[in-house]
């Protein structure tokens, strides 16, 4: 009988960190083999089944992370950039594949973690579902179809915890706008408009960021032209939606070559 690929879990005390956990608990085509938290954490050390409030399952919380990798197959890293950029080194050193959710990562972040995919098979994007990464596609072709008489806002809202904005997702939609309308987004993006701006500068593309009580993630990108507004809408309304689409990701990524690949090769989109 082939054994099952062996899976980490990073963050494991995080809303993702819980959701991902119980999703590869839950799944017949893996096994968790460990489970990561930084040094100091409280749940070092304990049954991450007791930690997270069930019974025991033997899979005790380790804040060292290289020896968890070793013994896996894949890690799926849903953290801090800061955090995901030292997996990242450590998982090409263990030769896993290295699932990445964290958002929030600078152009410097993303250059670095290039380096790693050298030696590492890296999945990452701003957001796992199969609903945000088909709209991804719906907005390319829209953006493409219209010109710039139509004003393109990629509208978010999110919990009052998350860090980061504008979303990995919305980032992720507005990159797919700038594509279709053939910009590049760098030069054409909008966030945090305040005071006296100014007319709204044809062409932008606009970013609006919404943070309160326990919004999982809603994502619209609004294409509003004279007489009329398109509008395209994700809401994710269960986080395990995310932690389905990492695992999947996790499995897609066995045997494949060291680069860096996305939810789109994943889900053949
Ligand atoms: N791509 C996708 O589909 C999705 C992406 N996300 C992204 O996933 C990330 C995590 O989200 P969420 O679970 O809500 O956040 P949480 O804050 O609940 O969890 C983050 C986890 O990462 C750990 N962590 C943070 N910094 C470090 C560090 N330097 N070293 C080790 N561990 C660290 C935290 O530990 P500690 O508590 O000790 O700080 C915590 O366990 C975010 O970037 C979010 O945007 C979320 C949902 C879907
Ligand atoms: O932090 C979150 O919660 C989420 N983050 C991702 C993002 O930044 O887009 C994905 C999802 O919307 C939830």
């Amino acid at each position: 009988m082939t054994e099952l690929p062996g899976i980490v879990i990073t963050g494991a005390s995080g809303r993702m960190g819980q959701m991902l956990i119980k999703t590869v608990m839950a799944s017949e085509k893996c096994k968790l083999v460990g489970v990561v938290e930084r040094e100091g954490h409280d749940w070092v050390g304990r049954d991450i089944g007791e930690a997270m409030g069930g019974t025991a399952i033997g899979v005790h919380v380790s804040d060292d992370a290289l020896e968890a990798f070793a013994k896996a197959q894949a890690v799926i890293d849903f953290t801090a950039p800061k955090a995901t950029l030292a997996f990242a080194a450590l998982a090409a050193q263990a030769r896993c594949v290295h699932v990445i959710g964290t958002t929030g990562m600078t152009d410097d972040d993303l250059h670095e973690l290039s380096h790693a995919a050298h030696h590492a098979t890296i999945i990452r994007a701003g957001n796992m579902s199969l609903g945000v990464n088909l709209l991804t596609k719906l907005t390319k072709m829209v953006a493409a179809a219209l010109d710039d008489d139509y004003d393109i806002e990629v509208i978010e809202a999110h919990h009052n915890r998350k860090v980061d904005a504008p979303s990995g997702t919305a980032l992720m939609l507005g990159e797919a706008a700038a594509e279709g309308r053939g910009v590049s987004l760098n030069d054409v993006r909008d966030s945090g408009r305040d005071g006296i701006t100014g007319a709204r500068k044809k062409g932008d593309i606009g970013f609006t960021a919404i943070r309160g009580g326990d919004i999982i993630g809603e994502h619209d990108v609004l294409f509003a032209g004279e007489g009329e507004r398109i509008i395209l809408r994700h809401v994710a309304s269960d986080r395990s939606l995310f932690a389905k689409g990492a695992l999947k990701a996790a499995l897609w990524g066995q045997g494949k070559r060291p680069g860096e690949y996305d939810m789109m090769d994943v889900l053949g989109l």
